[in-house]
């Protein structure tokens, strides 16, 4: 017979947890949800603004008949608030979570529950603002799930997580945990160290004042700042746990910029125009096939 998730647990009640609650509220009517997060604060928040059915003070408490357990806390606290939930736990829940980075957190939570079925996924959906109060119900409508279970998981349990996201208005893609950290490594944690770096960069340059900063940043600055503002928490856990291909990416794109670098040097304007000429066809590709973001102003609207 096959799986059916009646009631879902989230614990950690951020931006991406509360957004899942609140999702199940609006598109599940059928699912129980139950929350819980470490912070009393963030409890008491989460329950002045009605997120979920019921929340837990105690993370065993939360779990207790949950068909499905969503850990939705920085990747470095994974493995202990899977620990805390363990005796509460159903022998055949789905424990899953939305962390940013995929093998060491798999391998982490694996070692926390080893009576349990471990299934990682990620919702490639977010914006720069964290807290429960951040979140919002539509974030993951036509955004990927990537998700990356082990070879041996059992398919109806798979099929149950995915059906899951799919209901929250996800796009599923299966994927081994490897090849996801090394394409996140590409598409999200790059560009946010780049962000990180070059905000940085502007704010100690001694000639730029800081309200120049802010008068001249309507540009393409201002979206760096954007991704410069994300959780500072959350972001050093994602570099730390997914350092070897975050490495190996920024090898690579310091190539790139010597490359660049040496074409500004030499005057080389043929070499400059090819690679943006190039760099310009492939965001014109991505609008074409229809992958461009489906909510471009989000990061502002919320
Ligand atoms: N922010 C984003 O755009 C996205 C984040 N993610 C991933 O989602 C996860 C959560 O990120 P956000 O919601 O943005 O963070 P957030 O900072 O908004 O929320 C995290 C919550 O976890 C709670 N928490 C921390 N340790 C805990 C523990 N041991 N037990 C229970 N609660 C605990 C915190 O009190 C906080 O309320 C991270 O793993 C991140 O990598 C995934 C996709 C997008
Ligand atoms: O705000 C942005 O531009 C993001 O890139 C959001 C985001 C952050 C982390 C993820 O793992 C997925 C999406």
């Amino acid at each position: 017979m096959a799986r059916t998730i009646g009631t879902v647990t989230v614990v950690g009640l951020g931006l991406i947890g509360s957004s899942i609650a609140r999702a199940v509220v609006a598109q599940l009517p059928d699912v129980t949800v139950t929350g819980h997060d470490a912070s009393a604060g963030v409890r008491a928040e989460a329950r002045a603004l009605g997120l979920c059915h019921r929340i837990a003070d105690d993370p065993a408490d939360a779990v207790a008949g949950a068909d499905l357990v969503i850990l939705a806390v920085p990747v470095g606290r994974m493995a202990e608030a899977a620990r805390a939930c363990a005796p509460g736990l159903k022998p055949d829940a789905i424990i899953s979570d939305v962390g940013s980075s995929k093998s060491g957190v798999g391998a982490a939570l694996r070692a926390a529950l080893p009576d349990h079925l471990v299934i990682p996924a990620h919702p490639v959906a977010g914006t720069e603002n964290s807290g429960p109060a951040a979140g919002f119900a539509t974030l993951f409508e036509g955004r990927w799930c990537i998700v990356t279970p082990a070879a041996d998981a059992p398919a109806d349990a798979v099929a149950a997580l995915t059906g899951f996201w799919q209901a929250l208005g996800a796009r599923i893609e299966t994927m081994d945990a490897a090849h996801h950290d090394l394409v996140l490594a590409v598409t999200s944690h790059l560009p946010h160290l780049i962000a990180y770096t070059i905000v940085g960069t502007a704010s100690e340059l001694e000639e730029v004042t800081e309200s120049e900063v802010i008068k001249y940043s309507a540009g393409g600055f201002r979206d760096f700042t954007r991704i410069a503002a994300s959780d500072p928490v959350m972001w050093r856990d994602v570099f730390l746990a997914n350092r070897d291909a975050v490495l190996a990416t920024l090898q690579r794109f310091n190539e790139d910029l010597t490359v660049l670098q040496q074409a500004i040097r030499r005057g080389d304007g043929d070499k400059l125009e090819a690679w943006f000429t190039r760099t310009r066809a492939i965001r014109r590709s991505i609008i074409a096939e229809g992958q461009d973001d489906p909510a471009p102003d989000f990061g502002r609207k919320h």
